[in-house]
């Protein structure tokens, strides 16, 4: 869809729910030294064509101003002129949204999250058997037993797409990426939030409970 087709309602409600996710993950502390990103997409979905608000790069996302977002194509490249700079991680969400036609990614970087990546990183994956939580990435079997997926990171962005490509598991709504952080995705802005809360849970629950075996 191109840009300029869609609703300046729909441009206004996505800035205003970045807005509010923004605020409320800062309360948190989970965008510790400006690490973290959040999109939203506008309008309809193509894979080859879509646009979406992202994070400007390299903010304190702890304040808001108007500077915070801009709206970026499929490709990541600034759907109109400003001289904002999109989150030197936008390939990535482009990629995610490619992949998935969801409606929301949000990013960030926690102690948890980091700690986890480094202690699965042998298995390439984080293991979690029957904790209800699984419930909110709407897999319901009993005792479900799941792999989050843990890819490579690399100071070069464009390096790490190709094994989030590779690695997502469409049953998964979410992928870690190795001493960085976790990228949580979900058909609009109230899934990707529940996506990322239960993966946070599940990632403080796995690393309790592997200190409690090793004693
Ligand atoms: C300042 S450390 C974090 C960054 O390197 C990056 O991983 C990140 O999440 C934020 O980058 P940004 O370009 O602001 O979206
Ligand atoms: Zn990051």
């Amino acid at each position: 869809m191109m840009f300029a087709d869609i609703a300046t309602e729909e441009k206004q409600r996505v800035l205003a729910e970045l807005g509010e996710v923004k605020r409320l993950f800062a309360s948190r502390g989970w965008f510790a030294g400006t690490s973290g990103n959040l999109s939203i997409r506008a309008g309809e979905f193509a894979s080859d064509s879509f646009n979406f608000a992202i994070t400007a790069s390299g903010k304190d996302k702890s304040l808001s101003t108007p500077e915070d977002f801009l709206f970026v194509d499929q490709n990541g490249s600034p759907s109109e002129t400003t001289r904002l700079k999109p989150s030197a991680e936008t390939l990535i969400h482009c990629e995610i949204y490619k992949l998935t036609g969801c409606g929301a990614i949000f990013h960030v970087h926690t102690v948890m999250n980091n700690v986890i990546s480094e202690l699965f990183w042998d298995r390439k994956s984080i293991p979690v058997d029957g904790v209800e939580l699984i419930k909110a990435f709407n897999i319901w079997e009993e005792e479900a037993h799941i792999e989050i997926p843990i890819v490579s990171n690399f100071a070069h962005i464009p390096s790490i797409v190709p094994e989030i490509t590779d690695r997502l598991d469409p049953r998964i709504p979410g992928i870690m990426l190795r001493k960085h952080g976790i990228y949580a995705w979900g058909a609009n802005a109230f899934e990707a939030k529940r996506h990322l809360e239960a993966f946070e849970f599940l990632f403080e629950y796995v690393y309790r409970w592997e200190l409690l075996q090793r004693k």
